[in-house]
C-alpha cells in the first residue's frame, strides 16, 4: 500500500516568510487502485505529486510503499508531454528504462498498443499533440510502475483525443495493476476514472473529503452514469457544490468554473 503522510510542506515566499503549501495531508492508495485528486488551483496538487514522486525532498512527513520509503518504480505523466526533441519516439520511451534488457521489446509493444508502431523512429516535432501524449503515456508505463503519478495529463486536448487517451490509460492500468494518483480540475473526469476521488481543501492543502462510492469500473466522462454520479455527489455534499461554483454559478448552466477553478460540467 502507498501511504502518504505529509505533516507540512513549506515554500519560502518572496518576502522571506514561508508559504505553507500542504499541512496534515494523509492519503493511502491500495495496490492497483485508481485515485483521483481534485482541488482548487494553488492548493498544492502538483506539490503533492512532486513529494510523492521524490522530486521534492524538502518536506516534513513520509511516503512509504508497503512500509519502505518509496524510491523507485514510479511513473510520471505531466500536463506537457516533456519529450526530448532530439530523441526519436522509441528513444524517448526508453530514456526512463535504464539498462533493463527487457525494456526495448516492451517499449515497442506499448507503442504498438498506442497505435504508434509506424513512427517509432520519428522525432517528436513531427507528431501531433495527441500523438506526443501517447508517447508520454507509453513512457510512463515502460518501467511497469508500481505507482503512477499523473498531473492533469489530458488537459487542453480536444474531447475525442482526450477520450481516446483515457481509454488507453485505463487499458494499460488494468493490465499492469499499477496504483494511480491522478490530479485533475475536471470533476467529471475524476468521477469517470477514479474508484475513489479525494477533494483537497484550499491552501494549505489537505484531503477534506473522500468519495468512495465510485462506479463499478472506469467510464468516459460523458457517460450518463458519470453525470448521475456527479449529481448524487453534489446533492449529498451541497457545501462542496458551493465551493465548486462561483457566486453567480449554477449547476444547471452546462459548464461552470468556480472561483477555485474546479470544472463542473453538467451538459450531456
Ligand atoms: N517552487 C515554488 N516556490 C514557491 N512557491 C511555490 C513553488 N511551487 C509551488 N508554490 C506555491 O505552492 C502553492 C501550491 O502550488 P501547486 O502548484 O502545488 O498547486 P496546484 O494545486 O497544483 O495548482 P494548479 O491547480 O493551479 O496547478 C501555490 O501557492 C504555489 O504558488
Amino acid at each position: 500500500m502507498l501511504d502518504i503522510e505529509i505533516v507540512r510542506k513549506c515554500y519560502p515566499d518572496r518576502g522571506g516568510r514561508s508559504h505553507i503549501a500542504l499541512a496534515d495531508l494523509r492519503l493511502q492508495v491500495q495496490p492497483g487502485e485508481f485515485v483521483c485528486v481534485v482541488g482548487p488551483s494553488g492548493c498544492g496538487k502538483s506539490t503533492l505529486l512532486n513529494v510523492v514522486g521524490g522530486l521534492d525532498h524538502d518536506v516534513s512527513g513520509r511516503v512509504t510503499l508497503d512500509g519502505s520509503p518509496l524510491q523507485d518504480g514510479i511513473g510520471f505523466m505531466f500536463q506537457e508531454p516533456r519529450l526530448m526533441p532530439w530523441l526519436t519516439v522509441i528513444e524517448n520511451v526508453l530514456l526512463v528504462a535504464g539498462d533493463d534488457p527487457t525494456a526495448p521489446a516492451r517499449a515497442r509493444d506499448l507503442l504498438q498498443a498506442m497505435e504508434l508502431g509506424d513512427v517509432l523512429d520519428a522525432y517528436p516535432g513531427r507528431l501531433s499533440g495527441g500523438m506526443q501524449r501517447r508517447v508520454a503515456l507509453a513512457r510512463a508505463f515502460v518501467i511497469e510502475p508500481r505507482v503512477l503519478l499523473m498531473d492533469e495529463p489530458f488537459v487542453s486536448l480536444d474531447a475525442p483525443t482526450a477520450d481516446r487517451l483515457r481509454a488507453m490509460l485505463v487499458s494499460l492500468w488494468q493490465r499492469c495493476n499499477t496504483s494511480v494518483l491522478f490530479v485533475t480540475h475536471d470533476l467529471r473526469e475524476a468521477l469517470a476514472l477514479g474508484g475513489r476521488v479525494c477533494f483537497m481543501s484550499g491552501a494549505p492543502g489537505r484531503v477534506m473529503l473522500e468519495w468512495r462510492e465510485g462506479l463499478s469500473g472506469p467510464r468516459l466522462p460523458n457517460d450518463a452514469a458519470v453525470l448521475a454520479l456527479q449529481r448524487e455527489l453534489l446533492d449529498r455534499h451541497p457545501a462542496l457544490l458551493a465551493g465548486l461554483l462561483d457566486q453567480s454559478g449554477n449547476a444547471g448552466q452546462g459548464r461552470a468554473q468556480g472561483r477555485n477553478n474546479i470544472e463542473v460540467r453538467t451538459d450531456a
